[in-house]
């Protein structure tokens, strides 16, 4: 198991600055996930990572070792990406001996080590078909065993996932993580769905505009985003603007068009001044409707539209000017429109006060 450390990474094409002095450690045997929005970054760090492009400035280092400016094939890193690209005219055992035989290990060798990564991603007995009779799933779990059977200093993962149906996303995406667990690889994974890292991470970093807003383990991100773009991008959000009327500590008291809240700072480090402009970020399902108003935090509306979705019922809850997403889990019965006036309530460590 090794770490991976990135010091002050600067990555240019042309004028466009595509990583910025970037910072980050990722310790060893971690399954850690590049999330943000399209163009942030992501791809770029991980190619960096992978050798495939050279930083103008900054350090990469594998465990103690300066990698920053070795070559790809030198990197001994197990990579897989969107397209798995498995070569056709080759079996499944000759397709995941390939970089065994690339690198001149003894035959005995190759046959084990090739059966042994087939075991792992339960692949076994499909070791002699071609690749066109596999489906896409085992023709990704194929992918792995060819990642694996190198014995890679680190895997590296570019939306292994995205070609693959829904269903098959689930499966896959508890496999990759009993195999990097069980191989303790340190991984780094890049994807668009927030729902494939929020399941599966151990921590993740949130980019944007070749910076890192963010790096924490699904709940802490998820329960205390640092920034607007953060509580943005990771779950749905419902934001509210307001100024900063009191802050002790890490408790805020903010003042906004449909009330006064209680809550919490989602960034400690940064104390706003009293009266500046903030937002709140509180997740629809936070929040809890009643027929009676709370003391602190509570918000009188009605219902708008609804959905029933089984496990979960989803609201437009109109208050004054706002109009919140509410989310009541296990709902007895759907709320509508026709209901009386309704006071949607949540508590102040549910309430992150955002600067700006
Ligand atoms: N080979 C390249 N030549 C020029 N500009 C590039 C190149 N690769 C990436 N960029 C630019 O660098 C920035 C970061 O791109 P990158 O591909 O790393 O983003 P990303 O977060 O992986 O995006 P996506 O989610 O769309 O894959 C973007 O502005 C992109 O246009």
């Amino acid at each position: 198991m090794i770490s991976i450390q990135v010091d002050q990474l600067t990555k240019r094409f042309g004028s466009t600055v595509a990583l910025h002095q970037l910072d980050l450690r990722i310790d060893p045997g971690e399954l850690f996930f590049l999330l943000g929005p399209s163009g942030c970054g992501k791809t770029t760090l991980l190619r960096s990572l992978a050798g495939f492009y050279i930083p103008e400035e900054g350090m990469i280092r594998f465990g103690d070792e300066d990698v920053t400016r070795l070559e790809p094939h030198k990197r001994n890193t197990g990579m897989m990406f969107q397209s798995y690209a498995l070569w056709p005219h080759m079996t499944v055992a000759q397709n995941v001996a390939f970089g065994l035989e690339e690198r001149k290990v003894a035959k005995p060798e190759i046959k084990r080590r090739v059966g042994e990564a087939l075991e792992s991603v339960r692949m076994s007995t499909y070791a002699d078909r071609s690749p066109n009779q596999l489906s896409g799933g085992q023709q990704q779990r194929v992918a792995l065993a060819r990642a694996l059977v190198i014995r890679p200093r680190c895997l590296l993962l570019d939306e292994p996932l995205s070609n693959l149906d829904a269903k098959l996303r689930l499966e896959m995406r508890t496999e990759i993580r009993r195999v990097c667990k069980e191989f303790k690889l340190t991984t780094v994974y890049v994807t668009h769905d927030q729902k494939e890292a929020l399941s599966i991470s151990d921590r993740m970093a949130i980019l944007e505009n070749g910076h890192i807003l963010q790096v924490g383990a699904p709940q802490e991100v998820y329960r205390r985003p640092r920034r607007k773009t953060v509580a943005h991008f990771i779950g749905e959000t419902d934001l509210i603007e307001g100024k900063l009327a009191a802050l002790e500590g890490e408790s805020a008291v903010v003042d906004t068009a449909i009330g006064r809240f209680h809550g919490i700072l989602g960034d400690p480090t940064e104390q706003p001044a009293i009266g500046s402009a903030v937002t709140l970020s509180i997740r629809p399902e936070c929040w809890t409707l009643r027929e009676t108003a709370a003391d602190v935090n509570s918000v009188p509306g009605r219902i708008g539209d609804s959905v029933y979705l089984g496990e979960v019922a989803q609201y437009d809850f109109v208050a004054g000017p706002q109009t919140l997403k509410v989310y009541e889990l296990n709902p007895r019965h759907l709320a509508g429109s026709g209901d009386g006036p309704l006071h949607a309530r949540v508590e102040p460590r549910d309430v992150v006060v955002l600067s700006g």
